[in-house]
């Protein structure tokens, strides 16, 4: 398939372009196409000859858009909208990824697609604002809500743990928030193995996250296991860790919808990790 991708830096969209494999992958960077104006991106769509569209860019700076509510809301919102709305009136399919941070993270049982949604912060209402655009373009559509997305690349928690064990010997890490650490690598390949399969009657609203769930202080603590580490890791609650956007406690996410309807496997994030601390050691 020739595939649009809207973003190039970011971590998703460059494991879109290392997978692409078999597919044509023309990856737009901010340069070609500035989601803060949605109807140059729709007009990108309206002429290009793509068969299907990913959006892998995003305003992703959860603190940040505390105090930048309304460009987050253009970059997540309308502009996944409008980008949806032209893949509708020319019949191809939209792909576009969305978080955990849509959900309040109550109680501890994982979210299906269709529980109620209630963010807690300016990110995740800024992403919930471009599902339901995308949804109400009314074409073929896949939102793929995924979580604590890491890499080799770009900006990320294995990162910023490797970074911060340089000169600490102990780190305090939240061990109350709970969700599934998923390498950009293992959503790239679901993108791809996906799109070709997305129609006027399969598609809608899926959970992609690695498993198991994990708190953040185990994934640090594996971080530090896996890649040879001594740093120590000392388990806080959320409240000794003040932040300016909230963060919901149970990011536990039900994937089996996804398995179900397009054969799709949910990865284990400690392999993921394995082959991520690799990629940055060579
Ligand atoms: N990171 C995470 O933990 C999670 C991410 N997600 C979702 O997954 C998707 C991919 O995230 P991820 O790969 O981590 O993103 P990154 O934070 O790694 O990268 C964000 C990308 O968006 C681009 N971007 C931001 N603003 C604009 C703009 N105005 N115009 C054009 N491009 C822009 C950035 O470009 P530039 O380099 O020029 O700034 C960059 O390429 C997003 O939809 C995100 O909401 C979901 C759950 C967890
Ligand atoms: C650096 C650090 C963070 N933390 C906490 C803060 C926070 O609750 C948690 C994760 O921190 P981060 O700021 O890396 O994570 P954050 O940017 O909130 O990550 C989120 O990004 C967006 C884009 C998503 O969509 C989410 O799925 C999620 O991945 O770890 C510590 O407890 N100790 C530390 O030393």
């Amino acid at each position: 398939m020739k595939l649009l991708v809207f973003g190039k830096t970011g971590q998703v969209a460059r494991e879109l372009i290392l997978q692409g494999g078999a597919h044509e992958i023309m990856a737009l960077g901010r340069d070609q196409a500035d989601l803060s104006d949605s109807e140059a991106c729709a007009a990108i769509i309206a002429q290009s000859d793509a068969d299907a569209v990913i959006n892998a860019a995003a305003y992703t700076a959860v603190d940040k858009a505390e105090e930048e509510e309304a460009l987050a809301t253009i970059i997540n919102g309308d502009t996944p909208g409008a980008m949806a709305r032209a893949c509708a009136v020319k019949g191809i399919p939209f792909l576009h990824v969305s978080t955990d941070y849509v959900f309040d993270g109550e109680g501890e049982k994982p979210w299906s697609p269709n529980d109620p949604v209630a963010p807690q912060n300016a990110y995740g209402r800024s992403k919930l604002a471009g599902e339901e655009a995308v949804r109400a373009a009314g074409g073929a559509h896949l939102i793929l809500r995924t979580s604590w997305v890491f890499s080799a690349h770009g900006n990320n928690f294995v990162k910023t743990m490797l970074r911060l064990s340089e000169t600490r010997d102990q780190l305090t890490v939240v061990a109350d928030q709970i969700g599934g650490p998923t390498a950009a690598r293992d959503i790239a390949k679901a993108l791809l193995a996906i799109a070709p399969q997305l129609g006027a009657r399969k598609g809608g609203t899926f959970h992609f996250a690695g498993h198991p769930a994990v708190s953040w202080a185990d994934f640090a603590r594996e971080i530090f296991e896996k890649s040879g580490r001594d740093t120590q890791v000392a388990d806080i609650p959320t409240s000794d860790y003040p932040t300016p956007a909230k963060r919901p406690l149970n990011s536990r996410m039900e994937c089996s919808d996804l398995t179900k309807d397009f054969d799709v496997d949910i990865p284990d994030w400690r392999e993921a990790l394995d082959e991520v601390l690799r990629d940055l050691e060579a």
